[in-house]
């Protein structure tokens, strides 16, 4: 007698809803079940200060509808077209399946079906195959040496486009770099955040927050704001720069307007090269270690010449400029913009083209930041995502709403699995060799 085996790999079914992201706009969630029942689940995250070029999240745009921002037809997509070619594939094969994905949709920035239907289907089919093999997702993607903890930059202070406070700087974080274990870090950057918080409202600041968790306070500068930490860091008893490092996401291109760097809540305007002077004055002032988009998208001479300045001494990470993308990362290797990439996997498409992105910034000796999105779930993928690929450093918000503490809970969960063999580097993850 014949016995035909199937994979307990094999997709049997995909299907997809919209629920709520952390904003309470609808976003795509993704089912994947395998032939022996494992479940795969990945809800998409988005974006609120996008880069110019990343693949492009569909939304409905009727504005009786979710003003506009529903997804029902990237839903859809993906129980309709995109089920039809991914049912009956192995998820073990995570390449051919993102390339398929990718050729399903067919063109460069994934309008036609939408990013956020395909994200979903990838990240949803591995985390059923992790299921199937019963591996945690971290042990499933990056094998017996995915033990490496990220350094959190934790967002304590909101501003930009994540929140209706005057501050031009989108994000201000605290990184424990002199932490001893993950679970440690986490600790210290929630007492530096309560301590943040009595020393706001004891200034006479609401202490509200924005999109990413962090305090929102009416203050106008950057040196504001960094003042107000550093204050609460050494106010809770830590070292500032020894213990926990200063890091800032300007969010530049939000702000970039006809070549002027436009600080409308500082009332300034400033050309590249005193945008680029203000920020060096900044991480020279203050122990900032990392500065994400420093500088616009559009402004790459901007960008190198603060490469050139600080790029010895600060992690310059490139967000927008970059969109997660692995060909606009190597051009940036190639010509000195930044020394870091953030990698966001909705600002792709697939967890095959994000891998892809960390492998080429490893090869040129950069560093990785896996990060969020503002608009997030209770999905944690990305957490281990960071401990899968070794990329040592993750930003995930503030300590504070479920959306953005779901992902530091999963590290100390992986940080615990891992046991003796867990490794937390602290500031060591900021420089690679
Ligand atoms: O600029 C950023 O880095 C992100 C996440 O913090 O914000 P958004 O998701 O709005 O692009
Ligand atoms: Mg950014």
């Amino acid at each position: 007698m014949v016995s035909q085996t199937v994979a307990s790999t094999v997709i049997q079914s995909v299907t997809a809803r919209a629920v709520l992201d952390s904003r309470g706009n609808p976003t795509v969630e993704t089912d994947v079940l395998l032939a022996d029942g494992s479940l795969g689940r990945a809800a998409v995250p988005s974006g609120a200060s996008t880069g110019a070029r990343e693949a492009v999240e569909l939304r409905d745009g009727d504005p009786g509808r979710w003003h506009g921002k529903g997804v029902d037809r990237a839903v859809g997509h993906v129980s309709g077209e995109i089920a039809s070619v991914v049912v009956g594939r192995d998820a073990d094969d995570q390449a051919g399946l993102d390339a398929a994905l990718a050729a399903l949709d067919g063109t460069a920035d994934k309008s036609r079906l939408g990013a956020n239907a395909l994200l979903g289907v990838s990240l949803a089919a591995a985390k059923a195959a992790a299921g199937a093999h019963r591996l945690p997702l971290h042990r499933y993607l990056g094998g017996v040496d995915a033990r490496l903890l990220p350094l959190p930059m934790m967002n304590i202070v909101n501003g930009g486009a994540h929140a209706d406070n005057p501050l031009d700087f989108q994000e201000f974080m605290i990184a424990p770099v002199g932490a001893g274990t993950f679970a440690e870090a986490v600790r210290m950057g929630s007492e530096v955040f309560h301590t943040l918080r009595r020393d706001l409202r004891a200034a006479g600041h609401a202490t509200g927050v924005g999109d990413e968790g962090g305090f929102a306070p009416a203050l106008r500068t950057a040196r504001e704001a960094l003042d107000f930490v550093v204050r609460a860091i050494e106010r809770t008893g830590y070292r500032p720069g020894e213990d926990i490092g200063l890091v800032m996401d300007p969010a530049s291109s939000e702000f970039f307007r006809d070549g002027v760097y436009v600080y409308a809540g500082e009332g300034v305007r400033r050309t590249p090269s005193e945008h680029a002077a203000h920020l060096a004055e900044l991480i020279d002032a203050y122990p900032v270690v990392s500065v994400e988009d420093p500088m616009a998208e559009d402004d790459l001479d901007g960008w190198r010449e603060l490469t050139a300045r600080v790029g010895d001494r600060c992690q310059l990470t490139g967000d927008d400029v970059f969109c997660t993308d692995e060909k606009l990362l190597r051009e940036g290797i190639r010509t000195g913009v930044g020394n870091s990439v953030l990698v966001k996997v909705n600002q792709i498409g697939t967890l095959t083209e994000a891998l892809a992105t960390v492998a080429t910034a490893h090869r040129a000796g950069w560093t990785v930041v896996m990060s969020h999105r503002s608009g997030e779930t209770e999905d944690t993928t990305i957490a281990d995502l960071a401990v899968a690929t070794g990329c040592g450093q993750i930003k995930t918000g503030s300590l504070s709403r479920s959306d953005r503490t779901a992902k530091y809970n999963q590290l100390i969960r992986i940080e615990e699995e891992l046991g003796e063999s867990a490794r937390y580097a602290g500031g060591a993850v900021l420089r690679r060799p």
